[in-house]
């Protein structure tokens, strides 16, 4: 049995197991049973996620992407699942490229499941993504989350994945979460969603829990950070360029809304350990 090699990194303690397959060969080894093993805490590497670094014109399901983006996140949950994008994970993974001198200047596009996105190295060392414009639900109909014994009213919006921000006066009512909180009705949540439990901490300043679709409560969630500080602009009735602070347990992002709706995360990415793993 051969090993593969892998590097993890975190963004705000959101974790990773990058692998990288720049030809597009550990496609088929790395299913959904090989990501819940390598993303396992106690009989794996432990990870919220896997990320496989590979190059856009090997994935067939991305491969129009390939005139903007030379490298593809193909990125899964701890469970196995796909997701369009990953916010923290991006980063993460831009970092990697340019300290592995696959990629070079500032400036870079990488292929998602969610579109193409743009990341920019900060002269601070930070890194900020172009994360598109949320997206709100086309209904009206009322949306819910409830756990803990409590139910509160949910915002649902895609960044592009789907989550459901919900404002509470103190993060401590969600509870443990340890398991899934109930997103009702079901119909409103036809992917399910992520879900985020936001407190102020002052002006243009949240706070926030996340339960994430795939993994469980995680440190932080870049996708949810947008979703919730894009909720907050619109609750509290922001104008265009808004720079929201967004505490999570893991560290701090910034999220700015450009005047066209663009959604800008900012926040820091790390690599740590290097490996060779059996799958
Ligand atoms: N941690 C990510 C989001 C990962 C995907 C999410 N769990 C989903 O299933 O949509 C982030 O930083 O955005």
């Amino acid at each position: 049995m051969s090993g593969i090699s892998f590097v993890k990194g975190h963004g705000t303690q959101n974790d990773f197991v990058l692998v990288p397959d720049a030809d597009g060969a550990l496609a088929g080894r790395l299913d959904e049973a090989a990501v819940r093993r390598l993303a396992d805490r106690y009989a794996g590497i432990g990870a919220d996620g896997v990320i496989r670094v590979t190059r856009t014109e090997t994935a067939a399901e991305v491969r129009e992407q390939a005139d903007d983006a030379e490298w593809f996140m193909d990125y899964r949950n701890a469970d196995g699942s796909v997701a369009e994008m990953c916010g923290n994970g991006v980063r993460v993974m831009a970092r990697y490229l340019w300290e592995n001198s696959l990629a070079d200047g500032p400036v870079l596009t990488l292929a998602t499941r969610g579109g193409a996105r743009t990341v920019h190295a900060e002269q601070d060392g930070q890194i900020t993504v172009e994360m598109g414009r949320a997206k709100p639900a086309a209904t009206r109909q009322l949306a819910f989350v409830c756990t803990a014994g409590r139910t509160w009213e949910a915002v649902p919006v895609r960044v592009p994945n789907p989550h459901a921000v919900v404002f509470v006066d103190d993060l401590d009512e969600a509870g443990s979460l340890t398991t899934q909180p109930d997103l009702r009705p079901a119909a409103a949540f036809p992917d399910s969603a992520n879900i985020e439990f936001v407190a102020d901490r002052g002006h243009k300043h949240i706070a926030m829990r996340v339960w994430e679709r795939g993994v469980g409560e995680t440190r932080s969630c870049g996708t949810g950070v947008c979703a919730a500080a894009w909720a907050a602009m619109r609750r509290d009735g922001a104008g265009a360029g808004s720079r929201y602070l967004v505490d999570v347990p893991g560290g701090r992002l910034v999220v700015t809304e450009r005047p066209d709706g663009e959604l800008l995360l900012t926040g820091p990415a790390v690599l740590g350990l290097r490996g060779t793993v059996v799958l």
